[in-house]
Order: structure tokens, then C-alpha cells, then sequence
């Protein structure tokens, strides 16, 4: 073989090898899946290497970094925990297994089957296709699975609640006397600023299959309502993952009349949202990678999208707003401040 040849043969195999990865990819996922589901069992922590079907699952995880090997008394091989794992414990502070095993149950992984509908010009989102009703409405007729959605959001908010009330992203909260949370789940993160700023009374807005019969406290109300229909009046408006459910046509109907409602009150008021911003050119390539697959969840389910600085400050502008300030969180995730 000569020089060309031998590069030829080179690239050809390892575009087969990129493609079957590829291919295989949602093999990652089905593996981690068979790892929560079998700690359910026996736990994570030095999890014994029994069986090849366990270990070959358990390989690609210690490989892509989820788990790492370890040793138990200097001699078993066993699985320790690494900071994607560690968050799958059920008694560390934050769990994310709940919100793992939805997205991955078949029920949600279903519609990806129909990607290329996606080009074939259908008006309807992939996930009504599929199921026959829209996102929201599955999650009012299936109880059992509205609820695993509604804890899974619940999760994830624990996770990043804990910055949100320190210190740089304190005075966004501080001195308000309203808040409501708009489309705000089952309010775990309202209760968490109910108690963090006692002096603030917050509303938490949802479809009622989400809020009914959910515990109030003195500053912490629940409405059943359509965010569409009627928002309550307050100094500031939440909306914490709603608006990348959101296309820019359904975005900027809500961001006009939170506009309007701000100006009502004094021009005192603000719009606070909590959503990813992809911001490619200087973030990891993993990070961005992560931002993409939302991407596609969220226009598969939804007719929403992930969006860019630039893509947000439309929105914002488009919508009358003067100025809006981002702070980063951490991870995928931004505080994004808009002003009258
Ligand atoms: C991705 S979840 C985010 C929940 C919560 N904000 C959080 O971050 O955990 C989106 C929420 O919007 C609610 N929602 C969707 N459409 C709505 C509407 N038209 N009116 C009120 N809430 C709505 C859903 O029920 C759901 O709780
Ligand atoms: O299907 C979804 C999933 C999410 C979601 C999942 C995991 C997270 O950490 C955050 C959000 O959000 C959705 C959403 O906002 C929406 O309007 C429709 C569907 C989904």
C-alpha cells in the first residue's frame, strides 16, 4: 500500500468506527438505565463485577467516566462513584435517578424513532404524532408519569437551588414583595425561596393536574390556571424552564403582556428567567453537546428550542424590554434578568 492508500484505508475505518459509536449511542443511555435499576437492588458503592452482562454494561460507564474501578480490601474489583454517579445516590443531598429514569423510559424515547417526519413537513410536534396528544395534556391523562415528570423537574431544581440563594444571585431575590412562579411545577423552588426570603410572597402558577392538593404555607400560594389566560399581578415574574418549551411566536405572546403588567406597576418590576443559553464558541464541547440533545427534546416535545444570547436578547427587545442582565449558574444553566 503507498501513502495514499494507507490514509485512505485509515479515514475509511475510522469513519466506520465514528458511525457505529454513533449508532450504538443509545446504548450509553440504556446502560445507565440497567445501572439505577439494578442499585435499586444492591447499590452502587462496590457493586461486584458478577456476570458478564452486568460487567460489559458497567465497562462502558467506567469508560465514558460515569463509574471508575476500584478495588474492595485491596483485592475485588468493584465500582466507585464519580461525580456524574455520585448524583444518582438516593440519600446524597441531590438525586437525580428520578429524572434519569424518566427520560429514558420507552415512553419518552418512543417519538425519536420519527425524526425524519421532522423534514417531511409535519405541523403536529413529533410527541403528538406519536402519542396522539400534546406534551402536557399526556401528562394530565397519565397520573403515574405526570407525577415521576413533576419530581424529576423537582430534582433538578434542588440541584442548583442552593447557588441561586448565595451570594451573587441573592439581591436578584432581595427587597421583592411579590413573586410569581410561572409555570412552576410543583413549586420546589418557590419553597425554597419562600423560606430563604421569608419577606417575599410567592404564587406558584400551574396546569391544575400539576398543583392540585399541594401543601401552601404563609408565603407560598398555589394557582391552578393557563399562563396563556391570566397571570397574577407581582413586582417580579419567574419562569424557570418555560420559555425552551416555548417557540418564539408563543415566547414573545407572554413576554408582551409581562411587559405590559410591569409598566401597570410602577415600572418597578422585572422578568427573571432560569434557562439554558448555548453559547458554543466559548463553553466545553460537552457542555454545548448537552445543549443540542435539549435542543431536540424540547422541539420534539414542544414546539419550544434552546437558544443563544443573541436569539434570547431578540426575544427580550422584540418584546419592548429596555435591558436584561445574565448571570451564569453553573453547568448548562443562566439567570437572565429583563428590565422595562
Ligand atoms: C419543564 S417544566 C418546569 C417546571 C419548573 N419551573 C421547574 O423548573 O422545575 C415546565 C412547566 O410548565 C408548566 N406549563 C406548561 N404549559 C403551561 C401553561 N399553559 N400554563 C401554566 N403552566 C404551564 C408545566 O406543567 C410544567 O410544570
Ligand atoms: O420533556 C421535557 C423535558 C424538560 C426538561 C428536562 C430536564 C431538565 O433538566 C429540564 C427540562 O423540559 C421540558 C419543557 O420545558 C417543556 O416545555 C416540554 C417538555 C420538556
Amino acid at each position: 500500500m503507498d501513502a495514499n492508500q494507507d490514509q485512505g484505508a485509515k479515514e475509511l475505518f475510522q469513519g466506520q468506527a465514528q458511525l457505529y459509536k454513533l449508532m450504538f449511542s443509545h446504548l450509553s443511555s440504556m446502560s445507565l438505565k440497567c445501572a439505577i435499576e439494578l442499585a435499586r437492588h444492591s447499590g452502587y458503592n462496590s457493586q461486584p463485577r458478577t456476570g458478564h452482562h452486568s460487567f460489559c454494561a458497567m465497562r462502558l460507564l467506567v469508560h465514558s467516566g460515569c463509574f471508575k474501578k476500584t478495588k474492595v480490601n485491596g483485592q475485588e474489583e468493584a465500582y466507585g462513584l464519580t461525580a456524574a454517579s455520585t448524583l444518582l445516590i438516593k440519600d446524597k443531598p441531590y438525586c437525580l435517578s428520578p429524572t434519569v429514569s424518566v427520560f429514558v423510559d420507552p415512553f419518552f424515547v418512543a417519538p425519536y424513532q420519527s425524526l425524519s417526519s421532522w423534514f417531511k413537513g409535519a405541523e403536529l410536534t413529533l410527541w403528538e404524532t406519536v402519542h396522539g396528544i400534546k406534551f402536557w395534556e399526556f401528562m394530565n391523562q397519565n397520573p403515574g408519569i405526570n407525577q415521576r415528570f413533576n419530581e424529576a423537574m423537582a430534582s433538578d431544581t434542588e440541584i442548583m437551588t442552593s447557588f441561586v440563594v448565595k451570594a451573587e444571585c441573592k439581591q436578584i431575590f432581595e427587597g421583592l414583595g411579590t413573586l410569581v412562579d410561572v409555570g412552576g411545577g410543583n413549586g420546589s423552588f418557590s419553597r425554597i425561596i419562600s423560606e430563604a426570603f421569608p419577606g417575599i410572597k410567592c404564587t406558584v402558577l400551574d396546569l391544575p393536574h400539576v398543583v392540585a392538593n399541594l401543601p401552601e404555607a404563609d408565603n407560598l400560594k398555589y394557582i391552578a390556571g393557563d399562563m396563556f389566560q391570566f397571570i397574577p399581578p407581582a413586582d417580579a415574574f419567574l419562569f424557570k424552564l418555560v420559555f425552551h418549551g416555548l417557540g418564539d411566536e408563543d415566547g414573545l405572546k407572554i413576554l408582551k403582556k409581562r411587559r405590559a403588567a410591569i409598566a401597570s406597576n410602577g415600572e418597578r418590576g422585572k422578568v427573571i428567567i432560569i434557562d439554558i443559553v448555548i453559547n458554543a464558541e466559548e463553553e466545553e464541547h460537552e457542555l454545548t453537546e448537552t445543549k443540542f440533545l435539549f435542543d431536540i427534546v424540547m422541539s420534539v416535545n414542544a414546539t419550544g428550542k434552546e437558544r443563544t444570547e443573541s436569539e434570547w436578547a431578540k426575544l427580550f427587545f422584540d418584546a419592548c424590554f429596555s435591558h436584561y442582565k445574565i448571570t451564569p449558574i453553573f453547568g448548562m444553566r443562566f439567570l437572565i434578568e429583563i428590565y422595562p
